[in-house]
């Protein structure tokens, strides 16, 4: 069976490999048939080993390398015993970042689970989704609702659920201004639902017109172009300061410029996950009373409102399906911020 596994060098490319098996179904596992994976930029640091090793950290499957991928979506094709409780066979579910939590914790109880200190991730420390078949938590795979086309639901799946989550965090208001650093697969979503969900304006701010003119077209107002703008003054410009700003750029200097488009008791929702650490303009914190969150993908609630407004057409991910064999193409496009929305991963074709 076809999977793709963090390279032993961690060098954030992957092997694709054609002798992999999924685990032996435990008490409350169900395997799925994936059709389609999409790439997170999340899994080139898992690959480059940014968070630590993937092949040695959490659940292991013999001696085969972990597998990426938590953008996925696929037909449960078996149930272990005590998972029929939850899922059917033919079920079309999602396997997402968020694999399983403990049910029990502080966080698990109170609409936290994403948080929960037990957590499996998929992809990083249990195998991901990244592969013909996958063994999901029946309890924890949240099902793709009907007319949600399914290529669509795996953006939906992890970027999607992210920015509808941060959005959240940022207690984003009908009519407030949101601006949103970094337009790509997370950075189009994020206008997506800033502008069709919470009916608010947008700011975006990226280096690639493409990308640009793709966050226009979902409904940003205002466009800035890193390389030729100076972006905190074009934004402020435009806004007056925005209520909450989206940290979604793999660059830390994306914070620095998201702090300072804030407007008086802003917020700073951090998403991105470059390496180093953020560093903020003090006085600007202290004087206007920022608030810096950092956010989470969603829980299985979050993710289940995130695919229904992608069911009744209120966004609509950019997405392209490529070959399986094109992976590490597609994780060179990434790194080069060449991918407007998403590349997925066309597993029905296999
Ligand atoms: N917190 C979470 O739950 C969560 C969930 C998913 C992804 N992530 C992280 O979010 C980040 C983005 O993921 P993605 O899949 O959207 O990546 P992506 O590669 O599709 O998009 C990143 C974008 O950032 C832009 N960018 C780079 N430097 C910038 C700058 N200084 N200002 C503005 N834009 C800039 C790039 O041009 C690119 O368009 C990654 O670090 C990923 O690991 C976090
Ligand atoms: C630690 C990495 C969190 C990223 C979530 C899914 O992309
Ligand atoms: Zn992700
Ligand atoms: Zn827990």
């Amino acid at each position: 069976m076809k999977a793709a596994v963090v390279r032993s060098k961690n060098d954030g490319y992957v092997d694709l490999i054609d002798d992999w098996q999924p685990r032996a179904l435990g008490f409350g596992d169900a395997l799925v048939d994936l059709e389609y994976v999409g790439l997170c930029h999340t899994d080139l640091h898992c690959a480059a080993g940014d968070f630590g090793d993937p092949n040695t950290l959490g659940q292991r499957n013999g001696n085969f390398r972990r597998v990426i991928g938590h953008e996925g979506v696929g037909i449960v094709s078996k149930l272990g015993e005590g998972a029929d409780q939850y899922l059917k066979i033919g079920d079309r579910v999602s396997i997402a970042w968020f694999y399983s939590g403990c049910g029990v914790c502080d966080y698990c109880v109170t609409g936290n689970e994403t948080f929960c200190r037990k957590a499996l991730n998929s992809g990083y420390t249990i195998d991901g989704a990244m592969s013909q078949q996958a063994v999901v938590d029946a309890k924890y795979a949240v099902k793709v609702p009907e007319g949600l086309d399914p290529v669509e639901a795996t953006s939906i799946t992890c970027a999607g659920v992210t920015m509808y989550k941060a959005l959240k965090v940022g207690e984003t208001k009908p009519g407030q201004w949101v601006s949103v650093h970094g337009a790509g697969g997370l950075g189009n979503l994020a206008v997506q639902y800033a502008h069709n969900v919470f009916n608010a304006h947008v700011a975006v701010a990226d280096g690639n017109p493409d990308k640009l003119a793709a966050a226009k077209a979902a409904g940003a107002e205002v466009l800035a172009n890193y390389h030729t703008d100076d972006v905190v003054a074009k934004i402020n410009e435009a806004t007056g300061g925005v209520h909450n700003a989206q940290v979604t750029a793999v660059n830390d200097a994306a914070f620095s410029q998201a702090v300072n488009v804030l407007r008086t008791k802003g917020k700073l929702v951090a998403v991105a996950l470059p390496q180093g650490d953020m560093s903020l303009n003090i006085a600007k914190t202290v004087l206007d009373g920022i608030e810096v969150r950092g956010s989470l993908v969603g829980t299985r609630e979050d993710l289940k409102e995130a695919f229904q407004f992608g069911a009744e057409g209120k966004v609509k991910p950019i997405v392209e399906t490529i070959d399986f064999a094109d992976l590490n193409d597609a994780i060179d496009d990434m790194k080069n911020s060449k991918i407007t929305g998403r590349k997925v991963v066309d597993f029905t074709k296999l």
